[in-house]
């Protein structure tokens, strides 16, 4: 994959999704000569893949040496205020801001960044770790076609991405697929726990859901079915499958109400965060 850069490539924040990113870049060649984090508190995965690759690292927006091509801002939505006036300085005319938090608006960064300022709102998700991540994304009118080849190119270093055509839309990616994978582990601590239920010790039961919530996953990845169609390939007419659903599909209080109330709260939350 190649980055066509005129500047560093800038992370703002090596917590976990900035971390996540910063494995995809350098795993498909992003030069890590090329990568400047910023992070007061450099720890975990980010501090391991600095160890491992030698990229600089500063505490502050502030101490960059040149003006980026991008800033990904990964910082959390709570702590913008305090990067807003950091951003303003260190961004170049050139510079496309790429901003991954939850709920803040492009118009936000707008407000504090100098007229003209290009800005990505994106929306990833965890599973970039291991470039399986989907990202939606949108823009401002400023970004160009360059910038946003560059910023294409960072976030499908990560896995698929989206391009969205109305902003709006990225409150409810957030909460599909940017929140997602925490449903999806929590179906596989929750299968386990009903193993055990079923009289399962909890490591074989563990082993067990484990196993099948990420080989069902990857069946869906790799089949051209539809999930309606894998789901039906599972159930026999009258079988142990059919019985199961019958809960978990039932009208009233089924997965279906309950995973609608869970992505409309985050919905919700993401337009909360913004304000
Ligand atoms: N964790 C996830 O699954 C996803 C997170 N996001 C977004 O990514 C952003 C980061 O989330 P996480 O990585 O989960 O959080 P995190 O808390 O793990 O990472 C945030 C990092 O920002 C650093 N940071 C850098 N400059 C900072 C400053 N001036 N003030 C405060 N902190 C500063 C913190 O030290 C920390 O390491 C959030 O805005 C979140 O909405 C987006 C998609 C998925
Ligand atoms: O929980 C959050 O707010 C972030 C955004 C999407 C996933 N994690």
């Amino acid at each position: 994959m190649s980055f066509k850069l005129d500047g560093p490539v800038v992370l703002a924040g090596a917590g976990k999704m900035g971390a996540a990113l910063l494995a995809g870049w350098i795993a498909r060649g992003l030069q890590p000569r090329d990568v400047i984090v910023q992070e007061p508190n450099l720890a975990g995965d980010a501090a391991e893949l600095q160890r491992q690759h030698g990229f600089s690292a500063v505490a502050n927006l502030e101490d960059l040496p040149s003006p980026p091509s991008v800033i990904v801002v990964a910082v959390k939505p709570q702590a913008m205020d305090s990067v807003f006036p950091e951003l303003a300085k260190s961004a170049g005319p050139a510079t496309v801001v790429m901003s991954i938090a939850a709920g803040k608006s492009i118009a936000s960064f707008e407000r504090h960044l100098p007229s003209g300022t290009a800005v990505v709102r994106a929306m990833p998700n965890t599973p970039a770790a291991i470039g399986r991540g989907i990202t939606g994304a949108v823009g401002n009118a400023h970004v160009t076609e360059a910038q946003k080849d560059l910023c294409a190119s960072l976030l499908s270093a990560a896995g698929e991405v989206v391009w969205l055509n109305d902003e709006a839309l990225i409150d409810a990616v957030t909460a599909v697929s940017g929140s997602g994978p925490a449903y999806i582990f929590l179906l596989a601590e929750t299968l386990a726990r009903a193993g055990e239920a079923a009289g399962l010790d909890a490591a074989t039961s563990m082993q067990l859901a484990r196993a099948t919530v990420s080989g069902a996953g990857e069946l869906l990845h790799r089949s051209q079915s539809d999930p309606t169609t894998l789901r039906q390939n599972v159930t026999s007419p009258g079988g142990t499958t059919a019985a199961a659903l019958s809960v978990l599909m039932r009208e009233k209080g089924g997965l279906q109400d309950l995973l609608t109330e869970a992505v409309l709260a985050a919905k919700k939350r993401g337009r909360e965060l913004g304000s």
